[in-house]
């Protein structure tokens, strides 16, 4: 068994060797599989992040939500690992964390229980669900309230198709892990 310490620096080196070419392949297979999801076309509030570089870029999937009407949330991180997610518009001000993110500073709240569709970041995932994140606990502490379904997009670096770590208790399994074909 790996510790998840050791497959968050694995993956991580593993992004960043994608090339280019990879990413943007990949990128355009997640975003069509995420948009043909029926839990897709159906939400109308949906939970997403701001991406950083290493990340799928979220700007598609923000875009493509907003186009359609739907409500878009993206998380803040406030003390003792919590999140709220605010609602995100052209009039949201964000602002850079001391870890590096952009986060809403305003915007009404959305409540865990409100979203149909959460969109989970994460570095790897196995096919039948389980997830290591960056590390921060802030998603295992939030999905148990919440009701929609919890999809992942996954680079196929980021996917392994049965966990190779110890999952925790308190590790929330995904409804369904989406993956990018390799090239
Ligand atoms: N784009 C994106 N946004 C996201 C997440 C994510 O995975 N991706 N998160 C997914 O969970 C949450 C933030 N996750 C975090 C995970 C770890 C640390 C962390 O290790 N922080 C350090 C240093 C803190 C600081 O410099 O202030 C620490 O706490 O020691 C911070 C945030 C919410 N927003
Ligand atoms: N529901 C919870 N209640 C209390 N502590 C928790 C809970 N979930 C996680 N933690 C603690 O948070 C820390 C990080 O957990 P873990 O390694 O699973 O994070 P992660 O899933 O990689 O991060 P994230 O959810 O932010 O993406 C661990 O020390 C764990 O003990």
């Amino acid at each position: 068994m790996a510790t998840k310490a050791n497959l968050r620096q694995q993956t991580i080196k593993a992004l960043k060797q994608l090339s280019p070419a990879e990413r943007e392949m990949g990128a355009q297979s997640l975003y069509e599989q995420l948009f043909s999801l029926p839990e897709w076309q159906q939400a109308t509030t949906i939970a997403t992040t701001i991406s950083t570089d290493l990340e799928l870029s979220t700007a598609p999937i923000i875009a493509a939500a907003q186009q359609a009407g739907k409500t878009v949330a993206v998380p803040q991180t406030l003390p003792a690992r919590q999140m709220a997610f605010h609602t995100l518009t052209a009039d949201t001000h964000l602002v850079k964390t001391a870890f590096g993110l952009m986060e809403p500073a305003d915007g009404k709240i959305v409540s865990p229980a409100d979203f149909d569709l959460l969109v989970v970041p994460g570095l790897l995932y196995a096919q039948s669900g389980e997830r290591v994140g960056f590390g921060g606990g802030y998603y295992d502490r939030y999905l148990p309230h919440t009701t929609g379904t919890k999809v992942a997009l996954a680079f196929s670096v980021q996917q392994v198709s049965a966990p190779t770590w110890q999952v925790d208790s308190f590790d929330v399994i995904l409804d369904r892990v989406l993956v990018a074909p390799t090239k």
